[in-house]
């Protein structure tokens, strides 16, 4: 692609990760806003260069207005960076979102919480769907991965870059943030599956209604305890019967247990409350 840094400016940094950083940028030619990351990949080893690449390919096939749209990527080998270009979402990440609303003490409302669980749901339904064979597992979804553009639309992003990047031997593994949506079968050291971003999901709604997770903890083996047992508060009582039962079912510990993405979209509650929102 003939896409170079030059078509960019930059606007503003907007955060900075174990993964690099994230940039505002406006497209010269038609003053699009957009962003990028960048990644330094000066330090990886071949394989998990080859494990960037595949990603980053396998973002340019998630096609889903409820998935970050990937645009384009510039290499620099001078500065051995990448650059992955990506939609805008002007709403933000729900991490910032829950810290606001938990500072103020202001619960989040119904209406906005089933908007989320509805697109979340349908932006895993796209990942999970079998890609040439392969299902892109999410693996890393939290509120600080779930973002919102203009109309307050879910844009879930960050796919197996934080994979990639959290892969053992590369700098970035320096261990930062506590673990809070890690699934029962992974803390079991089982293998991860759909179920376990089913997990992660639940645990995600969970906060925005609470305005903290399910399950919290001072110490990894605390933390670790209190999800094997898969005891949690109900949300709170603001909220309704209907939410709290489908969250409830996304934090079943037994996998088995726990709804697929096609049975949460077919669960009757979930098929109701759509016909109301379109
Ligand atoms: C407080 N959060 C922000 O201000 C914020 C805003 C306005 N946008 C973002 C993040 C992204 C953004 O705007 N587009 C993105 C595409 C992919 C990924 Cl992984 C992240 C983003 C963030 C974190």
């Amino acid at each position: 692609n003939g896409t170079t840094l030059d078509d960019f400016e930059v606007i503003s940094t907007i955060g900075t990760g174990s993964y690099g950083t994230c940039k505002k940028i406006k497209r010269k030619k038609d003053g699009k806003v957009l962003v990028w990351k960048e990644l330094d990949y000066g330090a990886m080893s071949e394989t998990e260069k080859q494990m960037l690449v595949s990603e980053v390919n396998l973002l340019r096939e998630l096609k889903s207005p409820y998935i970050v749209k990937y645009y384009d990527r510039i290499i620099d080998r001078a500065r051995t960076t990448i650059y992955i270009i990506m939609e805008y979402c002007k709403g933000g990440d729900l991490a910032t979102i829950i810290s606001r609303n938990k500072k103020d003490s202001v619960y989040l409302d119904e209406d906005f919480i089933w908007k989320i669980l509805i697109q979340l749901t349908q932006a895993l339904q796209e990942c999970h769907q079998r890609k040439n064979g392969r299902a892109v597992l999410h693996r890393d979804m939290k509120p600080a991965n779930v973002f919102l553009d203009m109309d307050k639309n879910v844009k879930l992003g960050d796919f197996g870059l934080a994979r990639v990047l959290h892969h053992e031997t590369s700098f970035a593994n320096t261990y930062v943030g506590t673990p809070y949506y890690m699934s029962p079968e992974l803390v079991n050291n089982m293998s991860y599956n759909e179920k376990s971003d089913i997990w992660s999901m639940g645990c995600v709604l969970y906060e925005l209604c609470a305005l903290h997770p399910p399950f919290v903890a001072s110490s990894q083996t605390e933390l670790n305890r209190k999800i094997r047992l898969g005891d949690f508060d109900r949300i709170p009582k603001r909220y309704s019967e209907d939410l709290n039962t489908i969250i409830s079912k996304m934090l079943h510990i037994e996998v088995t247990k726990r709804p697929s993405i096609e049975e949460l979209l077919a669960d009757p509650i979930v098929v109701g409350r759509r016909a109301k929102m379109d």
